[in-house]
C-alpha cells in the first residue's frame, strides 16, 4: 500500500506538467496567430493605402471605364519585353513600341516617361480626350495600362508611321499623296473644332503627329497637349482685347498690315510671343537692322569672333552667347559665315526711324546680304521666354549689383557678362511688363512656369546628346524629358511650363506661354504644316551653301515669295522632278499664307479650309501684306477673290 502513494503522486505531477506545457503551447501559438493577424492587418492597410495612391485618379472616370485596361504583363509580352526590335520611336513624353496582342492585333504601345509629372498629365489628357474621340481621321486609342508608376497607352498601329519620316528622308511622297494628307489633316481638325462638343484644340499639329495608314491616309495623333475648349474661353478674342484701340485705326479693317512696323507705342502692345515665332513679316526692311538689343556674335572659320550690331541697351549678348552658343548646332543649322555681314544700321539709325524692330522684320533683309542666322532666331525666341519680372533665376543678378556699382574697379569678364545680363533684364521689363500687367497674369504662377534652371539643365543635356551624334535636325517641343534617340528627330525640352505647349516654329505667335489655346492656334500650325508638306523641308532649316540663309525660315521665305517671287520655288525639288499639280500647289501655299496671319481672327476657320482644299470654295482674300502689289486698302477690298491669289 505505501508503495502506491508515490506512483499516484508522480502521475498527478506529470499530468499537471503536461497541462502546463499544453497551455504554454496554446498560448504561444495563439499569440503567434494574433501577431500574424495584426501584422497582416497592418500590411493590408499599408498595401491598400499605397495601392490607392498609385492608382490613377482617372481610373474611375467614364473614359477609363470605356477603354480597355491592359495589364503590364500583357503589354510586356505583346512587345516582347519592350525589345529594341519592336522599338518605333521616341517622343517628348515617351517611347513607342510595336506590339502584337494575344488576339493577333497589331498595336503601338507608348510607354510614358514615368518620372515626369508632364507625362502623367499627358497620359490623362490622352486618355480623357483621345479616349472620347472616334473619327476616321484621328488615331484610335485602344486602351491603357496603369501599373504602379508605369503609364502606357495603346493605339491602333499605323504601318507607315509618321509623315515626318516620309518628308524628311530619302523616301518621297508624290503630290497627290501629299495633298490627300493635307485634306485628311484638315478634316481631322474640322472634326475636332466643329464636330466635338466642347471643341478640342489639338495644340501640337506637326508632321510627327500625323500618322499614315497602309494606304497613306493620314490620321492625327498625340493629344497629350490638347485641350478642351472650356466655357470661359468661348468668345475670347485675344487680340481685340489687347490690341483694340492701340493699333492704328483700332479695328481690324483699318489696322495696318500685320507686318508693317509699328511705332514704339504700338510695339509695346504686340504680344511678346511674336518673337517666339520670329516669323518675320513680309514687309521688306530697307535698312539692315540688327536687333537693337542684341549684339550678334559669330566665329569665323579661324575662330575669330565676328561682332555684328550693337546694343542699344548695352548688353546681354555675352549672357545670351554663354547660354545659347550651341543652339545652332541643336537645330542642325550650318552657318556659312560668308553670309553674315555687319548690318549697316546702327541703333541710332533705329532711333531715327522711331521704329522698334525687335521681334519683327529681322529675319529677312531685303538686299539679301545682311541676313541674320538661326542663332539669332533662337536667341530672339529664347529672349522672349526669359521674362525677367517673373523669372526667379534673374534674381541671382542682384548679387552682382554691388559689383556693378563699383565703377572704379576694372570689371572682369564675369562682371561684364552679368552686367549685360542685368541690362537685358531691364530691357525685358521695359518691353513686357505692361503686357503682363494688362493680361492680369498671376505672377506667382508664371514664376513656377518659367523654370530657367530646368531649361539650362536640359540645354546641357541636349548639347551632350548632340555630341553623342544625335541627329541635330530637330524640332523644339515644349515638353518634358525629351530624349529621342539618334535615329529619330527628337524634341527638346525648353521649359517646365505647363502652359507653354507646342513645337517651336509650329506654335502660333499669339500662344507665347500663357494665353488661351484657341482653334486659330491649330490653324496657324496647319499653315506651317502645309508649307512643310509642299516644300518637304523643316520650317527652320539652314543648309550650307547653295541654300541661302534667307530661305532658312520657311515662313519668311514664303512671305517673301508672295510679294513678288514665284511661289512654286517653295515646292519640294523631288516633286519638281516629275509632273505635279501646280494649281493645287499654288492654292496650298496661298492657303498657308492665310493661315499664317498673325492676327488669329484673320485666319480662315477649319470649315472654310476644308472647303477650299476640296475646291468647293474660293480662297479668301490674300492678306494685302502678302500681295505682290504695294499694300493698299483697296486691295483688301477687292471684289474678285481669285485676283488676289498670288501666282
Ligand atoms: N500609332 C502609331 N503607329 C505607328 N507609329 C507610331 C504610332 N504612334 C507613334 N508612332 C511613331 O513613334 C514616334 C514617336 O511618337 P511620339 O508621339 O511619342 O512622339 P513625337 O510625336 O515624335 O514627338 P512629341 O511627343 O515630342 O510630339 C512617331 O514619330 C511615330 O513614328
Amino acid at each position: 500500500m505505501p508503495s502506491r502513494q508515490p506512483s499516484s503522486f508522480s502521475h498527478q505531477q506529470s499530468t499537471k506538467h503536461r497541462a502546463t506545457i499544453i497551455f504554454i503551447v496554446i498560448t504561444v501559438f495563439s499569440s503567434i496567430l494574433i501577431l500574424i493577424g495584426v501584422l497582416y492587418l497592418i500590411y493590408y492597410l499599408w498595401y491598400s493605402l499605397i495601392h490607392r495612391t498609385r492608382t490613377s485618379p482617372l481610373d474611375s472616370s467614364p473614359e477609363f471605364l470605356k477603354l480597355h485596361r491592359y495589364s503590364y504583363k500583357e503589354l510586356n509580352s505583346a512587345t516582347n519585353g519592350f525589345s529594341d526590335d519592336n522599338y518605333i520611336g521616341k517622343g517628348g513624353s515617351g517611347t513607342v513600341y510595336r506590339g502584337i496582342l494575344r488576339n493577333g492585333k497589331l498595336v503601338a504601345v507608348k510607354m510614358l516617361d514615368s518620372e515626369s509629372l508632364d507625362a502623367e498629365r499627358e497620359f490623362q489628357n490622352e486618355v480623357q480626350i483621345l479616349g472620347e474621340l472616334e473619327s476616321q481621321f484621328i488615331v484610335s486609342l485602344l486602351g491603357y495600362c496603369v501599373d504602379k508608376r508605369k503609364r502606357l497607352v495603346v493605339y491602333e498601329y499605323m504601318p507607315n508611321r509618321s509623315l515626318q519620316e516620309w518628308l524628311f528622308s530619302d523616301r518621297s511622297l508624290n503630290w497627290e499623296g501629299r495633298f490627300d494628307i493635307l485634306l485628311d489633316v484638315s478634316r481631322a481638325l474640322e472634326f475636332l473644332h466643329r464636330e466635338c462638343d466642347p471643341p478640342v484644340i489639338h495644340g501640337d499639329v506637326k508632321p510627327s503627329n500625323v500618322l499614315l495608314d497602309t494606304e497613306f491616309r493620314a490620321k492625327l495623333a498625340d493629344f497629350g497637349l490638347s485641350k478642351l475648349k472650356t466655357e470661359p474661353e468661348f468668345g475670347v478674342d485675344l487680340f481685340s482685347q489687347d490690341l483694340s484701340g492701340t493699333l492704328a485705326g483700332g479695328g481690324v479693317g483699318d489696322s495696318p498690315a500685320i507686318g508693317t512696323p509699328l511705332d514704339s507705342s504700338t510695339a509695346n502692345e504686340v504680344d511678346f510671343a511674336l518673337a517666339l515665332q520670329a516669323s518675320s513679316s513680309s514687309t521688306p526692311v530697307n535698312n539692315k537692322v540688327a536687333s537693337p538689343n542684341l549684339k550678334l556674335r559669330f566665329t569665323n572659320e579661324k575662330g575669330k569672333e565676328l561682332s555684328i550690331g550693337n546694343l542699344e541697351n548695352g548688353g546681354g549678348d555675352d549672357w545670351i552667347n554663354n547660354k545659347f552658343t550651341n543652339y545652332d548646332d541643336d537645330l542642325g543649322l550650318n552657318f556659312d559665315n560668308n553670309h553674315i555681314r555687319e548690318p549697316t544700321m546702327t541703333p541710332s539709325d533705329d532711333r531715327k526711324t522711331g521704329k522698334k524692330q525687335w521681334g519683327k522684320d529681322w529675319w529677312w533683309k531685303q538686299d539679301g546680304s545682311g541676313e541674320l542666322c538661326s542663332k539669332d532666331y533662337v536667341r530672339e525666341w529664347i529672349g522672349s521666354q526669359m521674362c525677367p519680372s517673373v523669372n526667379p533665376d534673374w534674381d541671382d543678378d542682384k548679387n552682382f549689383e554691388s559689383k556693378d556699382s563699383n565703377e572704379n574697379k576694372p570689371e572682369n569678364e564675369e562682371q561684364t557678362s552679368w552686367k549685360r545680363h542685368r541690362k537685358m533684364q531691364e530691357w525685358w521689363k521695359e518691353e513686357h511688363l505692361d503686357e503682363l500687367t494688362k493680361k492680369k497674369v498671376d505672377k506667382k504662377k508664371i514664376k513656377r512656369k518659367f523654370k530657367l534652371s530646368i531649361f539650362r539643365k536640359k540645354r546641357k543635356q541636349n548639347h551632350r546628346n548632340n555630341e553623342n551624334g544625335i541627329d541635330p535636325n530637330t524640332e523644339f517641343s515644349f515638353r518634358k524629358n525629351s530624349k529621342k534617340n539618334s535615329e529619330d528627330v527628337f524634341s527638346r525640352e525648353l521649359s517646365s511650363t505647363t502652359s507653354m505647349r507646342g513645337t517651336l516654329c509650329y506654335v502660333a505667335p499669339e500662344y507665347g506661354g500663357y494665353s488661351y489655346l484657341i482653334e486659330k492656334t491649330d490653324i496657324y500650325s496647319f499653315g506651317v504644316l502645309i508649307l512643310v508638306i509642299v516644300s518637304g523641308r523643316r520650317p527652320l532649316h539652314v543648309l550650307s551653301s547653295p541654300m541661302k540663309l534667307e530661305k532658312a525660315n520657311l515662313i519668311s521665305w514664303c512671305r517673301q515669295l508672295a510679294q513678288g517671287g514665284d511661289l512654286l520655288e517653295l515646292v519640294d525639288e523631288r516633286l519638281k522632278e516629275s509632273e505635279y499639280n501646280k494649281t493645287q500647289a499654288i492654292l496650298c501655299v496661298n492657303l498657308a499664307l492665310a493661315c499664317l496671319q498673325k492676327m488669329p481672327e484673320l485666319r480662315p476657320d477649319i470649315g472654310d479650309i476644308v472647303k477650299i482644299l476640296k475646291g468647293e470654295m474660293d480662297l479668301p482674300v490674300v492678306p494685302f501684306e502678302f500681295s505682290p502689289s504695294p499694300p493698299s486698302k483697296s486691295v483688301g477690298k477687292s471684289k474678285s477673290k481669285r485676283k488676289n491669289v498670288v501666282e
